[in-house]
């Protein structure tokens, strides 16, 4: 079989390379980092095959890389490519769905459970020796068991966050979605209804759709306004959904309880952001899927994706 240039633009665990390296001749490069970027535009140019995540493969990164087939995203999302420009060449584009679906319905929910609950705010005021007297009324938290969950997007993540809230913790669910979802075991707990119904609804709203032209920036000051007094937001999908100025003046006016983020227009978020220290906002460092088990069957999954077209047979998940 004939050897192609790999070039690898972020880290992956030493059997994953190994993997990559017994078919191909791989570079490995991560134009995130200032002393790896000249490396990585130096690679494209014979790169055969791309794995990675996180960088934007654009169409004038693309134009670099005039022999590419195949690009492997460690990651579900595929917002950070240029979907029209890779159909346009023919290159293949492969992502991860599935393995990592579980894991991030976790963190998802311990966003609802943290940011309802105070538990970043509270945890701190032990750490820093505050506590000196019983808690009242001031720090307590809300319920989180029996609110109801709304839920944008209903895709793999979005069912497996409202399992967990259907079938652990009571709550009614709503969800939004383009297309009709028969979700197992959901069917007597969730309703499908239009967006504009299930943020007026919802005590509790969770973004699981992905960043597409039709859901930029989606959560505007007029969504925001739309949600319920008092209602808590959690973002598991992509910063780019959210109006995050709209955000912080409905958290500030009072009107929304509380936010959970785990990702941002900007990552890593900036210094400056408001966010970042915001009295009512549990900020993540974009950890949806970031746990031993699930990075490594990610980065897996990746590279079987890509060495299966090399070979020229189909990849598990192609995503264009
Ligand atoms: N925080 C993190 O670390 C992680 C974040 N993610 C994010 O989660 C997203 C979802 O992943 P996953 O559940 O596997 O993907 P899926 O494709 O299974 O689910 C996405 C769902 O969103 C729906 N959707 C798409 N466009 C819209 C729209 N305009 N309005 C309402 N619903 C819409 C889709 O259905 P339909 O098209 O019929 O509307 C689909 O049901 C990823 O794209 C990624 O951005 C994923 C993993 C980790
Ligand atoms: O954000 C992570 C992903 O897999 O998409």
């Amino acid at each position: 079989m004939t050897r192609r240039q790999v070039l690898v633009f972020r880290e992956l665990p030493p059997g994953v390379m190994a993997r990559i390296e017994a078919e191909h001749d791989v570079t490995v490069a991560n134009p995130r980092m200032a002393a790896q970027r000249e490396a990585f535009f130096a690679a494209l140019p014979r790169a055969e095959g791309l794995i990675g995540s996180s960088f934007a493969i654009d169409a004038a990164v693309l134009a670099q890389a005039p022999r590419l087939q195949v690009v492997s995203s460690v990651s579900v999302g595929v917002d950070n490519y240029d979907l029209a420009a890779l159909r346009q060449r023919g290159i293949v584009l492969c992502h991860t769905p599935g393995v990592l679906t579980e894991t991030t319905a976790d963190t998802i929910f311990t966003l609802v459970l943290t940011a309802s609950r105070r538990v970043v705010e509270l945890a701190t005021l032990v750490r820093e020796g505050r506590w000196t007297r019983n808690i009242g009324e001031d720090l307590f938290g809300w319920d989180v068991h029996g609110k109801t969950l709304g839920i944008v997007g209903f895709g793999r993540i979005g069912q497996a966050v409202a399992r967990r809230a259907a079938l652990g913790f009571g709550m009614p669910v709503l969800f939004h979605n383009r297309s009709p979802v028969q979700a197992p075991g959901l069917q007597q707990h969730a309703l499908q209804l239009p967006l504009p119904a299930l943020l007026a609804q919802s005590d509790i709203v969770v973004l699981t759709a992905p960043l597409t032209e039709a859901t930029r920036q989606m959560m505007d000051a007029s969504r925001f306004a739309a949600m319920k007094p008092g209602a808590v937001f959690v973002n598991g999908s992509r910063g780019g959904l959210v109006d995050e100025a709209a955000l912080l003046a409905a958290l500030d006016s009072g009107h929304l309880r509380a936010a959970g983020l785990d990702v941002f227009a900007t990552e890593p978020l900036p210094l400056e952001s408001p966010l970042r220290t915001h009295p009512r906002v549990t900020a993540l460092p974009h950890i949806g899927s970031a746990t031993h088990e699930t990075r490594h069957a990610m980065a897996a999954m990746a590279a079987e994706n890509l060495l299966r077209v090399l070979r020229g047979e189909a990849p598990l998940a192609r995503a264009a």
